[in-house]
């Protein structure tokens, strides 16, 4: 009797030295529900991260996708060069950006951590020979079921350890890095759908069929008091058969040691993941203020992105609460304990952030990997300024920061931080913003500065050259404020938009703007614009114009400009002062050279929509208008032939027509001498048409003609060109009307040029150092004669070679006895010259054969920049009257 008791009481006791399991078979549910709903949330994440679903798919997000255009825009931006607007790219802080580096590196690390538990979890649950032997009993189907739910763990670990790595690589270098953003979308999808599967899988075991807290109690209870009448039996069973009742019940087993390994590990991994998923919340809490702020939500890509954030932070925060749970359990079975309420806890949280998780990066799979398919390898923009999200330019960066300074006034949500730091931004970069008006069609336009470049390469691409199709293209740019040349603008203005695309020159350095570097489409349609109209029109540069009511002033261009108006706008004439106008000009101040008071002559003319050639070193100024007014200004840069020939390429690729050789000759100017205007004679009316020269030979820039190619010819054909042309140079700033008088003053430039290469060479050939002596006499000889033929060179170029001359004769520098002091100065001077790339790579060689230093060479070059930088500025300062720092309206970034 008492066997049988005890028999049946051993079970019992089995029951109760594993309550786990006791709990598992008492919480035992009917499976079909489970599975019907896990499978139904699977159904819903692969519906919801289908790859290309049509519009119905939109709608299963509440109508914020539209994902199949969502892709055709990715791929058309792709394809033109421009960014994709990434999630995971933009941060409200580089600080933001930093958190998630350590979020990251701490993630990579729990689960590398969760890899290692999962697999020695797998070598006990799957060890099925183990259990067989042990229980004596076939394996049960939770058996199975908890084996598959120990694999899915290994595979999930490993998935998001990959993609935390990969994460890390763009979070920690502040910067994306494509494929591996890409990586780390496609594994954080992979292993999310795994964790669903897992999840839901695991809480099948771990939750009891009535999840109840009062009936699990209830049944703990009724164990406790299960095992209290056990023992009395067994006391009672002791005490009849004299047995002493001490100690009947085996202790509780000790935990093995390495059991206690892998809590501790379990609950380390657990630990860091959770805390790490809780700083990623904040992270994306932080961001979405700005993505999902009303201003920032225009198009179907913020949607998506700030969908990305609000399903992302659903995820991360599911996985901080499973994280936790998970915790909960394996710490306190450090000590022996369990929890099965957190066990199935964290399996139901699991189960949401399976879903979630994995449909916030499949949602960006196609940004993050259409790049990375392109073969592109990193975005160096590094989050060093703020938010830069789908807009990682500079350019774009000042966008931002006016989406974000209106953020900061209009909404109410706006974090603390994102207040800070908009308004460090703007104090900062206050002159920087690129929007006037903050109508928020204007913000609007600026935000989507890339739709700007797409019109304008559709519209090149479609032959839609139309003024049209430039204005909308104007809208869309985010063209910058500028606060240079105040004078110029209206009273109580401190800024204008406008910009320089092209060339400019700025402290002797003549290169192409940056705007024209971050908008080459645009570029290319203005420079289109005018070449339709104007074929044989040379120019370097276009000043973009928005909104600019400029004061009186004059440009210090090269030669005559043309200029287009274009907008929704009333008013806004153009006064150029011509001594035969109809119209007078009152000056209300002194400029260039006029007196206060003045009544200059000239004509409003009305550019609106139509083209007008003017010289701009004519005094002109722009008549109030109401409305919005955009003027495009083509114009020579006249330090143009400065420019170094990767510099005349680049402009030549963006289609600006760079000026042949032969204009290095001063182009007849209009511009009053200082003298006559002072005595407020007016100016006289630049002759344009003869003024503007058109050259046969345009080989140079045109078009579709190889840059490289079109510059050597026309290096060659230049000097026959100069050889045909008419009329000689004249010097800056005379009537054309008085070209003719000039007509002997200066030799022929071609004949000049020619004579001056050959002097060049003849210097190159001289030996100082010769052998019977003499050799400094031969020097003196061929420098004089050089010299002498420089003198009939064009101004700048004459100033230029005559600075490296200096310097090749200065006494640092000249060393008769050393072959090659002297010399290393000639090659740059014969590079002025225009001498093919062959000739100019062996005068290198003849010059320096003992690879002496360029620095001297490089000196004199700068200085020789310093000094015509220094002579245009006096130019301009006499044309404008105001300060030596002042550039022209034409030349300013
Ligand atoms: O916008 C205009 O009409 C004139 C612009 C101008 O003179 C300039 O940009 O220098
Ligand atoms: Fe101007």
């Amino acid at each position: 009797m008492v066997g049988s008791t005890l028999a049946v009481d051993a079970e019992e006791l089995h029951m109760l030295e594993c309550p786990d399991e006791a709990l598992q078979v008492q919480g035992r549910r009917s499976r079909l529900g489970f599975r019907i709903g896990a499978a139904l949330l699977g159904l819903t994440a692969l519906v919801l991260t289908m790859p290309f679903p049509g519009t119905a798919h939109g709608s299963l997000l509440g109508g914020m996708l539209d994902v199949s255009r969502m892709r055709e825009l990715e791929v058309e931006m792709a394809k033109a060069g421009l960014p994709l607007p990434l999630e995971q790219k933009s941060h409200i802080s580089p600080e933001a950006g930093n958190v998630l580096c350590v979020v990251d590196v701490a993630q990579s690390i729990g689960r590398i951590m969760g890899v290692g538990n999962s697999i020695k979890s797998v070598t006990v649950n799957c060890d099925f020979k183990s259990i067989v032997k042990v229980q004596r009993r076939p394996i049960t189907q939770d058996e199975r079921q908890r084996c598959a739910v120990t694999i899915f763990g290994v595979m999930v670990n490993t998935a998001l350890g990959m993609g935390a790595i990969s994460s890390s690589v763009s979070t920690c270098a502040g910067s994306v890095n494509v494929p591996a953003n890409c990586a780390a979308n496609v594994n954080a999808f992979i292993g999310n759908v795994l964790v669903l599967a897992g999840t839901a899988m695991a809480a099948d075991l771990s939750c009891p069929l009535d999840p109840l807290p009062d009936r699990i109690e209830e049944r703990q209870i009724e164990l406790q008091e299960a095992r209290d009448d056990l023992q009395r039996e067994i006391n009672k069973f002791l005490i009849r058969n004299n047995q002493p009742v001490t100690n009947v019940l085996p202790p509780d087993p000790a935990i093995p040691k390495d059991e206690v390994f892998h809590s501790i590990s379990r609950c380390v991994a657990h630990l860091d993941l959770a805390v790490t998923f809780v700083m990623k919340s904040g992270v994306i809490i932080a961001d979405s203020t700005l993505d999902c702020s009303e201003e920032e939500l225009i198009d179907e890509d913020d949607k998506r992105v700030c969908a990305i954030n609000i399903i992302g932070l659903m995820g991360t925060l599911s996985l901080a609460t499973r994280f936790f749970a998970l915790a909960s359990n394996s710490c306190v079975q450090i000590v022996g304990q369990t929890t099965h309420r957190a066990g199935c806890a964290a399996d139901t949280a699991g189960i949401n952030a399976g879903v979630y998780a994995s449909v916030a990066p499949a949602m960006n799979l196609q940004a993050s990997c259409i790049e990375a398919s392109l073969g592109r390898k990193r975005r160096v923009s590094p989050w060093t300024t703020g938010k830069k999200g789908p807009m990682h330019t500079e350019r774009g960066e000042r966008c931002a920061c006016v989406f974000r300074a209106a953020l900061v006034q209009k909404s109410s949500h706006a974090s603390y931080l994102a207040r800070v730091q908009a308004v460090m931004f703007l104090r900062d970069r206050a002159n920087e913003f690129p929007v006037v008006s903050t109508s928020q069609d204007e913000l609007r336009a600026c935000h989507v500065n890339a739709r700007a470049e797409n019109l304008a390469k559709s519209a090149l691409e479609n032959h839609h050259v139309e003024e049209h199709v430039i204005c909308e293209v104007l809208r869309l740019c985010c063209i910058p404020l500028s606060t240079t040349r105040r004078k110029l603008m209206p009273a109580g203005k401190k800024s204008v938009q406008k910009v320089v695309l092209g060339l400019y020159s700025r402290a002797g350095r003549v290169e192409i703007t940056s705007f024209t570097k971050t908008c080459p489409w645009t570029t290319k349609l203005l420079t289109a614009f005018v070449q339709q109209k104007h074929p044989g029109f040379f120019f370097t540069s276009i000043q973009v114009n928005c909104n600019n009511k400029c004061a009186p002033h004059t440009d210090r261009n090269h030669s005559t400009s043309f200029i287009f108006g274009l907008g929704d706008y009333k008013g806004g004439e153009l006064f150029v002062a011509d001594p035969n106008g109809a119209d007078r000009l009152l000056l209300s101040k002194a400029v260039s050279g006029y007196p206060k008071g003045a009544e200059v002559p000239g004509d409003y003319v009305n550019i609106k929509s139509k083209w007008l050639e003017f010289d701009g070193r004519n005094l002109h100024t722009v008549k109030p208008f109401k409305g919005v007014r955009f003027s495009l200004v083509y114009y020579t840069c006249p330090e143009y032939a400065q420019a170094s020939p990767k510099v005349r390429m680049a402009c030549c690729e963006s289609g600006f027509k760079y000026p042949l050789l032969q204009q290095l000759v001063r182009d007849p100017g209009s511009r009053e001498s200082a003298a006559s205007a002072a005595s407020a004679v007016p100016v006289p009316k630049a002759k344009t048409e003869r003024q503007r020269r058109r050259p046969q030979n345009d080989a140079i820039c045109r078009g579709s003609a190889d840059p490289a190619d079109s510059m050597k010819k026309t290096v060659k054909k230049t000097y026959a060109l100069l050889k045909a042309k008419t009329g000689p140079p004249r010097k800056r700033g005379r009537p054309r009307k008085e070209a003719p008088r000039c007509q002997n003053s200066l030799a022929d430039p071609a004949d000049s040029m020619k004579k001056t290469v050959k002097k060049t060479y003849a210097l190159l050939k001289v030996n100082s150092n010769q052998k019977g002596g003499g050799g400094t006499a031969n020097f003196r000889k061929a420098m004089a004669a050089l010299r002498s033929a420089v003198k009939k060179l064009p101004e700048e170029l004459h100033l230029h070679i005559l600075t490296l001359l200096d310097a090749s004769e200065d006494k640092e520098n000249f060393e008769a006895k050393t072959s090659g002091t002297w010399r290393r100065f000639l090659p740059p001077i014969l590079e002025l010259l225009g001498v093919t790339d062959p000739e100019l790579e062996q005068a290198k060689k003849d010059a320096n054969p003992r690879d002496l230093s360029m620095e001297p060479v490089k000196k004199a070059q700068r200085k020789a920049r310093k000094r015509l930088a220094a002579s245009g500025a006096e130019q301009s300062e006499s044309d404008e009257g105001t300060s030596k720092k002042r550039r022209r309206c034409n030349d300013e970034l």
